[in-house]
């Protein structure tokens, strides 16, 4: 008879992943990371044999020395990349969160530490079953699908192939919006403020129609109610994202403006969701916005999109049209509230 006091149970694994950062802010490793980054056809929708020789061939080389000396400005000289520290943190304090019931594992789409190792330490742990948390609040083929594509491919390949689930969107979880809207009232505490913004990573226009339920997305007002036919349309759950963080602010509608940031490619060629957070602030001082409050939604981490290009350039491209106050709200990063919403999805999943 097989002994009765071993349970049959193993434990439950759960997958954080983020995008990704380079190892290091030196051009090379920019480089490589770029390479990862911009071939992935669900980032770059291009046929293979134009994406490979456009992007490796042109775009990353010009690319990468540039971007390599925003990284450095961004990295931390202990800590390194924000979004891989950041992740690190959160998943040990979910990891203790959770309790020995669990395994928590932290992997990025694109460099280190790679998905593969982090599925391969709960493989190793012998895991019951596997949760997959992609740390993006809106879902978009480019970030969550890609996240999902990778997990599916390399467990495919597994001989034995776990239960596995994805969270695939979070965009109005209660746990998520509370834990903004907590930093954002600490923000408005200090300083009076005329106008929030709610500014979003931007996509191609494209890949929003791409991903349109029976062509029910057209770019238009249908992303003003957040239903079942547009649940992964990534305008409709930014809009959803910003209605739930302005109920949790007690803002009005007009007291806040949704706007999409870090756009890739010449908006001529290829326009991309609109309005783009630069413009739009630009504009604002003329208009007796002169204190802004900005928050960065799509991202539940402090990266270069948020540090940098929301933290510092819009700041300062606000303040040469005349603005006197721009203050970026700091993501969740590893903040008890988020940690305890993520213990939470994970328990309801
Ligand atoms: C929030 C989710 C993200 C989506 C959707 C997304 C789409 C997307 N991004 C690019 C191009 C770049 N993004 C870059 C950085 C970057 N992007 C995200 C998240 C999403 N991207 C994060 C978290 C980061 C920051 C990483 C960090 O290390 O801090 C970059 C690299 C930086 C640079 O050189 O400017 C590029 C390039 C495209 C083309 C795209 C959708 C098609
Ligand atoms: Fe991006
Ligand atoms: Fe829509």
């Amino acid at each position: 008879m097989p002994s009765s006091s071993a349970s049959s149970k193993g434990r439950i694994g759960v997958l954080l992943v983020n995008l990704g950062t380079p190892d290091s802010p030196n051009t090379p490793d920019v480089r490589r990371y770029l390479n990862e980054f911009l071939t992935d056809a669900r980032v770059i929708d291009m046929p293979a044999a134009v994406r490979y020789p456009l992007f490796r061939g042109l775009v990353v080389p010009l690319r990468a020395p540039k971007s390599a000396k925003i990284y450095q400005q961004l990295w931390d000289k202990d800590r390194g990349s924000p979004l891989l520290y950041h992740g690190l943190d959160l998943q040990k304090l979910v990891q203790e969160k959770l309790g020995k019931d669990y395994l928590v594992a932290f992997g990025m789409r694109y460099q280190n530490p790679s998905i593969e190792s982090a599925l391969q330490e709960l493989r190793d742990a012998a895991v019951d079953r596997i949760i997959v948390l992609p740390l993006f609040p809106q879902y978009a083929a480019a970030s969550t699908g890609s996240v999902q594509e990778k997990v599916m491919e390399l467990v495919s390949k597994w001989w034995v192939v776990p239960s596995i689930s994805f969270i695939s969107t979070f965009v109005d979880d209660p746990g998520f919006i509370n834990s903004f809207a907590a930093l954002g009232k600490a923000e408005l505490e200090k300083h009076d403020y005329d106008h929030i913004v709610f500014s979003y990573h931007g996509i191609p226009e494209r890949h929003v129609l791409k991903g349109s339920h029976k062509n029910y997305c057209k770019l238009g007002s249908c992303c003003n109610s957040y239903n079942k036919n547009n649940r992964y349309c990534y305008r409709a759950q930014c809009f959803e994202t910003s209605r739930q963080l302005g109920a949790a602010l007690g803002l009005s509608p007009e007291q806040y403006t949704t706007t999409f940031q870090s756009r890739l490619q010449s908006r001529l060629r290829d326009p991309w969701l609109q309005p783009y957070t630069d413009e739009v602030i630009k504009e604002m001082p003329a208009k007796g916005i002169k204190n802004v409050l900005a928050f960065s939604p799509a991202f539940v981490a402090d990266c270069l999109e948020t540090t940098i290009e929301v933290g510092e350039e819009f700041k300062e491209l606000f303040e040469e049209a005349g603005g006197q106050h721009w203050q970026l709200v700091p993501s969740l990063n590893s903040t008890p509230l988020w940690v305890d919403a993520v213990t939470d999805m994970i328990h309801r999943n």
